[in-house]
């Protein structure tokens, strides 16, 4: 009932114009991009041109958002999420809204882009999002509720990008926001404290569904199964070392995750731990030329995988 009550009242036609009260800001509705559990979110015209405008009646909501996306942009490099531009109210027909804007993220989600593009793609935005979340990670975050829905992939070149940072969480705390088949809580294999290790089992998760898209539920002792689920799958199965440690809870860190996985991708496929022990003696005698090469090895992957996508669109 209170959902659609504010529902109503954050509802509005395109052509409306938004003016903000304290900043005097001004955005005319485009389309709606959406609604979650406590706002909606409108494609508006800006100064700034094309702007994602988040409306809401619950201002604690709006700020708490607001703040994730302040510390977002204090992650080093280009910023995770979108980029905030400003908050305000708005004092409408219907009484007083809150919004926020921010950078609109133009692309499919995740999953979209993979069906399009084809599963080759997997692994090199697994590496990216892996990329992202170290960093966040290290300024004290987990991202909670990570999902194909909330990755966008935009580009070109394809970069993945979060979406509503709502389940964004504070590192020791309780995760705000999940998703049942992301969640290690729902398969029995771990707790719901913010801490990486959430945010790893997640990205094994996304992993998976991607070579499942049909999600499945939890049927019994949910460790035997999702294994299973891993190991009958042909092309899967060969990231099932790395899924397995993300899935249990054996990763410190989305680095040493991302290592692994980059292992896998150069095609050493055929003994993963062995190649994984060789790899940390190298990262430890050598840390500057390890990262050196991890870094040539994503670029040099996303070359050879941009290449293929541009030929797939001449043909
Ligand atoms: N910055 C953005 N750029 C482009 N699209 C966006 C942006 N932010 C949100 N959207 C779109 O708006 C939709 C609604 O976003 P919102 O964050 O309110 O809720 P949600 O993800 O659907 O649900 P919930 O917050 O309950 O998990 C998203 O699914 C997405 O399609």
């Amino acid at each position: 009932m209170m959902m659609n009550t504010w529902k109503t009242q954050c509802k509005f036609l395109p052509g409306t114009v938004i003016i903000g009260k304290w900043h005097g800001g001004n955005y005319q509705i485009i389309r709606e991009l959406g609604s979650g559990a406590n706002g909606i979110v409108y494609l508006a015209k800006g100064v700034r041109g094309h702007t994602a405008l988040k409306m809401s009646m619950d201002s604690l909501s709006i700020t708490s958002e607001v703040n994730v996306l302040k510390a977002f942009s204090k992650v080093p490099g280009d910023s995770p999420g979108p980029s905030l531009y400003e908050m305000d109210d708005w004092e409408s027909p219907r009484g007083r809204i809150h919004f926020y804007t921010m950078e609109y993220i133009q692309g499919p989600d995740m999953l979209t882009f993979i069906k399009k593009n084809g599963q080759t793609w997997v692994g090199i935005l697994i590496v990216q999002l892996l990329d992202t979340l170290e960093k966040l990670h290290q300024e004290g975050w987990t991202f909670g509720d990570l999902k194909p829905e909330n990755l966008i992939v935009s580009g070109p070149p394809p970069r993945i990008r979060f979406i509503d940072v709502g389940g964004t969480t504070i590192k020791g705390r309780a995760i705000k926001e999940f998703t049942e088949f992301f969640d290690r809580g729902y398969w029995g294999l771990g707790s719901r404290k913010s801490e990486p290790t959430y945010d790893l089992f997640s990205t094994s998760m996304l992993f998976i569904h991607m070579y499942y898209p049909k999600k499945f539920s939890r049927v019994g002792d949910g460790k035997k199964q999702l294994i299973q689920q891993i190991d009958s799958h042909s092309e899967l199965s060969r990231f099932s070392p790395v899924l397995r440690k993300a899935l249990f809870g054996e990763y410190g860190s989305a680095k040493k995750m991302k290592g692994d996985l980059l292992i896998l991708l150069s095609d050493k496929g055929d003994k993963p731990v062995t190649y994984a022990r060789r790899s940390a003696t190298r990262q430890r005698k050598n840390k500057k030329s390890g990262s050196m090469k991890e870094t040539v090895m994503v670029l040099l992957l996303t070359i050879v995988l941009y290449a293929l996508y541009i030929y797939s669109y001449l043909l």
